[in-house]
């Protein structure tokens, strides 16, 4: 089953209005490969979704970074769900791996989210991935199966995820995972929703690679059969973004 390559900005907690119109504009101002052959999504901050919404292009996406895991109401600083569709907002990331150390999300309260977001209608980015000492000690693949199956013991339909496989060790570090080392643990946890979730989910849900991509080695990680696309953190604020989204063509190259 054909997979499209799937190419996320996550410009996490960054930049000015006049900042958010400068990459904008880069942006859509790019010449870049067809629909089918990639689908990009950008997160900027909370604050400037609708500004983003306003001006992107319209063959791109737009996902917050986060949101509340039940109906809003009194939960002060938080966004909900039902919110994000009001705005049309088609996408969410959940789980990044800043939420879950810095603010203590746990599994459970990630999977809780995926569910709920997929309830109302987001399409969700939902992020695995080890530290370095769990990938030291030789857990990793026990790490990010169990965030897995949190998400998989809440949710039946996947249609609507994209996983994304970020090595905590490897985010802002600028220390990437190798092609081999991306490629070992997507096989890994393709294996795991084969046995899952079965096979028609393992076949069709896209495992996308964060951590450290940028415009040099986007392509090697591309080239990779399990590797669908990748969630770009520091390198999508830069020109060199729009290299990202065009290695999706090694794909189409098969
Ligand atoms: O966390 C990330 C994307 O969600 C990756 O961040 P960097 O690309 O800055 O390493």
């Amino acid at each position: 089953m054909a997979r499209t390559f799937f190419v996320g900005g996550n410009w996490k907690c960054n930049g000015t209005s006049d900042d958010v119109k400068k990459i904008v504009s880069m942006l859509n101002e790019a010449e870049v490969p067809p629909e089918d052959v990639v689908e990009v999504v950008v997160s900027p901050p909370y604050v400037f979704l609708p500004l983003v919404k306003s001006l992107l292009r319209s063959d791109f996406g737009v996902a917050a970074q986060n949101c509340w895991v039940r109906k809003g109401g009194a939960f002060t600083g938080e966004i909900s769900a039902e919110m994000l569709v009001n705005l049309n907002i088609p996408w969410v990331i959940l789980g990044h791996s800043e939420r879950r150390l810095l603010l203590n999300e746990s599994n459970e309260f990630v999977g809780d989210k995926v569910a709920y977001a997929l309830s109302q209608g987001l399409k969700v980015i939902a992020c695995v991935g080890e530290t370095l000492e769990q990938r030291e000690s030789g857990s990793t693949m026990a790490v990010v199966a169990a965030q897995t199956k949190a998400i998989a013991e809440r949710v039946l339909n996947w249609d609507n995820i994209v996983l994304a496989y970020e090595p905590v060790w490897a985010i802002g570090t600028g220390k990437v995972a190798t092609p081999a080392q991306a490629q070992e643990v997507h096989t890994e946890l393709r294996k795991w929703l084969h046995e899952n979730t079965g096979p028609e989910v393992a076949a069709s849900v896209r495992i996308i690679y964060g951590g450290s991509v940028n415009g040099k080695n986007c392509k090697e990680l591309a080239a990779q059969a399990d590797v669908d696309g990748f969630l770009v953190g520091g390198a999508s604020l830069k020109p060199e973004f729009i290299d990202i989204i065009k290695s999706s063509t090694v794909k189409n190259n098969n």
